[in-house]
């Protein structure tokens, strides 16, 4: 008997009310699944406001360096900076963890969409504003950038093209792929390297005085080893000599004509772009426009989307048309300098002078730091 209704139930054939009210059903489900891929993917391609993000996470990662993602650090200058872009390459990580959330949901609708190997980079230079640059152009819709530094070129090279492609996120056509990494800059072997993967990449270079560039190098190093010597002792080969030590990272790195030279072995000049860290901070519409037209983009990004914040003493980023709070870096960026003694902030100033003048010749731009 129990049987029988079994059998029964399993043959019945729903009335075509019910059929109806599936079908009415399956639908609406269906519409509903759509809008939810379509407001994530929407919002993916929306202008990449990572402040928040960058921000929360530069809070935690102070002193704390663990989490790299991308390989083993080092440096051809000097391992103190292993230690110190350790810690930036996690907190930006974790920006990036959300951005490849996003890009997962985006591409999903959109199959056009790839990883392509960058067409600009931000080659340099260490504590000259890259991370405020880059966060600036992210708010472009045209550019897609990953907020880690990858490192490809001097420490990750031997992973090959494809391991770098992978890094980067998906892009649209006409869509620009974007990264940073300060250290190519000074590294011998990257010119030739980036001119291999191909030789229309475009080159953005911050510069900043290279005097505060060295001390804000050591107030970066120093905010994770505490116990490293004097600023100044360290400038100086050894004490009675009173020659500056060139072969310090801090030093070596602001002799920004030296390494511009090896560059100019492989690109022209007009590949080349120089934005001043200085500028950057004054005036960021100003600098970003220069790059937006470098990058042959449109103006997108303009004085709306900035607002100084007095107590930082930096610019924050603001997205005009959500009346949102405005978005500043962490408090790794901006740290308060030491006060080094005069004497030898004028003995680095006049170490720089010709170094400076020289760049300024070959730019075609006086920087205004001497
Ligand atoms: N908008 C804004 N907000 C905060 N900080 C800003 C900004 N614009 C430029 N800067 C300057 O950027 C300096 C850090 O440079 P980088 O991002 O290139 O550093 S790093 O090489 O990636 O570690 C950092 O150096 P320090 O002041 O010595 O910390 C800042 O002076």
């Amino acid at each position: 008997m129990e049987y029988s209704l079994i059998l029964h139930s399993l043959h019945v054939v729903p009335s075509p009310h019910v059929k109806n009210k599936l079908f009415v059903f399956c639908i609406m489900l269906s519409l509903w699944v759509y809008m939810i891929y379509c407001c994530v993917g929407y919002c993916s391609t929306m202008p990449n406001l990572a402040y928040g993000s960058v921000n929360r996470a530069e809070g935690d990662a102070d002193g704390d360096n663990r989490g790299s993602s991308l390989g083993a650090s080092r440096d051809l200058l000097n391992n103190e900076s292993d230690l110190d872009s350790r810690g930036d390459e996690w907190e930006e990580t974790r920006a990036d963890a959300k951005a490849l959330g996003d890009n997962v949901m985006s591409s999903f609708l959109n199959e056009s969409e790839s990883k392509k190997l960058p067409q600009a980079i931000i080659i340099g230079v260490k504590k000259g504003g890259t991370r405020a640059l880059l966060e600036f152009l992210r708010l472009h819709p045209d550019i897609r950038a990953v907020g880690a530094e990858p490192h490809f070129f001097d420490r990750n090279y031997d992973k090959g093209l494809e391991w770098y492609r992978e890094l980067m996120p998906k892009s649209a056509e006409g869509q620009l792929t974007m990264e940073k990494t300060p250290s190519y800059y000074v590294t011998k072997e990257v010119p030739s390297r980036i001119y291999t993967m191909s030789k229309d990449t475009k080159l953005i270079v911050v510069v900043r005085d290279p005097v505060t560039r060295a001390i804000s190098d050591y107030t970066q190093t120093r905010s994770k080893k505490p116990d490293i010597p004097s600023f100044e002792s360290l400038t100086f080969k050894n004490a009675s000599s009173g020659l500056i030590d060139t072969a310090w990272s801090a030093v070596q790195i602001g002799m920004y004509a030296k390494h511009l030279e090896r560059w100019l072995q492989y690109f022209p000049m007009g590949q080349l772009l120089f934005v001043s860290g200085e500028r950057l901070i004054s005036d960021p519409a100003g600098e970003v426009a220069r790059v937006q037209d470098f990058l042959g983009l449109r103006r997108v990004v303009t004085e709306e989307h900035f607002h100084f914040n007095p107590a930082k003493g930096f610019p924050c980023l603001k997205r005009p048309e959500a009346n949102s709070k405005p978005h500043c870096l962490g408090k790794t960026k901006g740290r308060t300098h030491p006060n080094i003694d005069p004497e030898v902030v004028q003995r680095l100033r006049d170490f720089y002078k010709p170094f400076n003048s020289r760049f300024y010749q070959l730019t075609g731009h006086d920087f205004g730091w001497d």
